[in-house]
């Protein structure tokens, strides 16, 4: 069954210290870094690109969860993946042929994810993306910035997608955090990427592993 993959966001860090700060959140149990890389076209925000995502690599062994909010998906894939990125999450509205550009992702090396604004249906994820890709990414914000209030509507495309998809690794992003946690974790999402209320706590250690618990239980009644 998908295990639970905790990834907090390094977009709620203090980017002067962003060495520190990734490293910080690996030593309080966290399975990922997630990284939010934003064009200012796509979303209305510009946060970092390759270039940073290289100065971090030997820094930490951490998997990169690289989530791509560009325009133009296709173009970044092999400045990320010779970066250092082993996850490559682009936005399924940034392009007309996403089944081409999950090929890329895999060709140049990394896991491919296919993310959903909160107004994007789930049913363009269905089938050959989700067959194809190695996790579906559910936003429970507008993609763009940090900080914001989560979703709680946006779930109901993760329950679609796990009943249909047991195996399939499915992440959320937005808004996670104690009090909102729990209907991500029933509708079978795995995958939860956190900024504010990991970077914000004084105890990140234990909001990681009260994720990591309420999801591993809640995996428990999708298969065994
Ligand atoms: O992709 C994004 C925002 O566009 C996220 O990854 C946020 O950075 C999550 O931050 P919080 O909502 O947890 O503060
Ligand atoms: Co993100």
């Amino acid at each position: 069954m998908p295990k639970a993959i905790i990834a907090p966001s390094v977009l709620a860090c203090d980017f002067a210290n962003l060495q520190a700060e990734a490293t910080r959140m690996v030593k309080n149990g966290a399975d990922w870094l997630h990284l939010d890389v934003m064009d200012g076209h796509f979303v209305p925000n510009i946060t970092m690109g390759a270039p940073i995502i290289k100065c971090l690599r030997p820094c930490t062994d951490a998997f990169f969860d690289c989530h791509m909010m560009v325009s133009d998906p296709a173009k970044w894939v092999d400045d990320i993946a010779k970066a250092g990125g082993n996850m490559y999450t682009f936005h399924i509205e940034a392009t007309n042929d996403p089944i081409s550009v999950i090929h890329q992702i895999h060709k140049a090396g990394m896991k491919a994810g296919v993310a959903l604004k909160p107004g994007t249906p789930v049913d363009v994820a269905l089938g050959d993306v989700a067959e194809l890709a190695d996790m579906i990414l559910i936003m429970t914000v507008e993609p763009g910035f940090g900080g914001q209030k989560y979703k709680e509507e946006c779930v109901a495309k993760a329950l679609t997608l796990r009943q249909r998809y047991p195996h399939l690794d499915i992440e959320v992003d937005g808004g996670l955090a104690l009090d909102t946690i729990d209907s991500s974790a029933q509708a079978g999402a795995n995958v939860i990427v956190a900024g504010s209320s990991l970077y914000g706590a004084p105890n990140p250690h234990e909001v990681i592993a009260t994720f990591r618990s309420k999801v591993d239980e809640a995996q428990k009644q999708w298969i065994q």
